[in-house]
């Protein structure tokens, strides 16, 4: 998906909300655990229920790869299953030497068809541009984290007093462009998204940390929003998880529902 599609998307459904696939068996409702493959019971529900709401969805990884090879089945069928016109987010934070990021290109772009994948940026350059080379699909890089240790390295400052993380957004700029490359802004980061902004005028951000983590949506668009909203704001736990009942699914569309509310409004007040 190009980056004036994903523009388009937004404008047609008034939101920029991201559902984050994140299915434990351990937190999904009981009686899906009778079904042949829970999971994908679980995620064919979420999908269906919140797909008038989405313009993304972000699968995370872990929660697929930690049940084995079933769990790369599973991961393989609930990609396949969201409508082509939404936009695909593997959370897999990857990025290796050269020849082995080429692979997990493949992975995830081709034996698998997410349309991005997010990338973990300290390997550098070669680590990265292997993402980079397919045609239509995006690298989202890990800029400034939503958790607590993102302050352990991405706010170092160097001697001229600039943040390690404003390094990578500088210099993985060399490397792709704002129709391939995004950043991952965590939405706990408040004030500090309109240093990002600044750093990144036109590129979109993937902003998780709203909902469960506590980050707020109000200040994650007045900080972050640009021209082409340049944002993706995610929720998992707050929506997937939202009811642990049989009515599960009509409750995270409930949630999602509010969310994109919320997000009308904000792009009526921003764009
Ligand atoms: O900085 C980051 C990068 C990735 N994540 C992932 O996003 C979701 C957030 O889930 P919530 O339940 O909405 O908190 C999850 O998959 C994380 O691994 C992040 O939170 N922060």
């Amino acid at each position: 998906m190009t980056r004036s599609e994903l523009f388009a998307q937004i404008q047609q459904k008034s939101s920029f909300l991201c559902v984050g696939l994140d299915p434990d068996l351990e937190k999904i409702p009981r009686h899906l655990l009778a079904e042949p493959d829970p999971i994908f019971s679980f995620c064919k529900a979420i999908i269906e229920e919140t797909a008038d709401f989405a313009v993304a969805y972000k699968p995370n990884i872990a929660f697929f790869e930690a049940l084995g090879a079933k769990g790369w089945e599973t991961l393989a069928r609930v990609e396949e299953l969201i409508p082509d016109d939404i936009f695909t987010i593997a959370d897999a934070k990857r990025g290796d030497i050269g020849n082995t990021s080429k692979l997990y290109a493949k992975a995830f772009f081709e034996t698998m068809d997410f349309d991005s994948i997010t990338v973990a940026p300290y390997m550098g350059k070669d680590s990265v541009s292997p993402f980079l080379e397919f045609e239509n699909k995006w690298v989202i890089l890990l800029a400034l984290t939503s958790n607590a240790g993102s302050s352990d390295f991405q706010l170092i400052q160097d001697e001229s007093g600039q943040p390690l993380y404003k390094s990578v957004l500088a210099k993985s700029q060399e490397w792709g462009s704002p129709e391939n490359l995004m950043y991952v802004v965590g939405a706990t980061r408040g004030e500090l998204i309109g240093e990002v902004r600044k750093s990144a005028p036109e590129h979109f951000f993937l902003v998780p940390g709203v909902g469960a983590q506590g980050g707020s949506l109000s200040e994650v668009a007045k900080y972050g929003m640009n021209s082409t909203c340049g944002l993706l704001v995610n929720s998992s736990r707050g929506i997937i998880y939202a009811s642990g009942e049989k009515d599960f699914a009509k409750v995270a569309r409930r949630e999602a529902e509010k969310l994109q509310v919320e997000m009308k409004s904000l792009l009526e007040q921003y764009l």
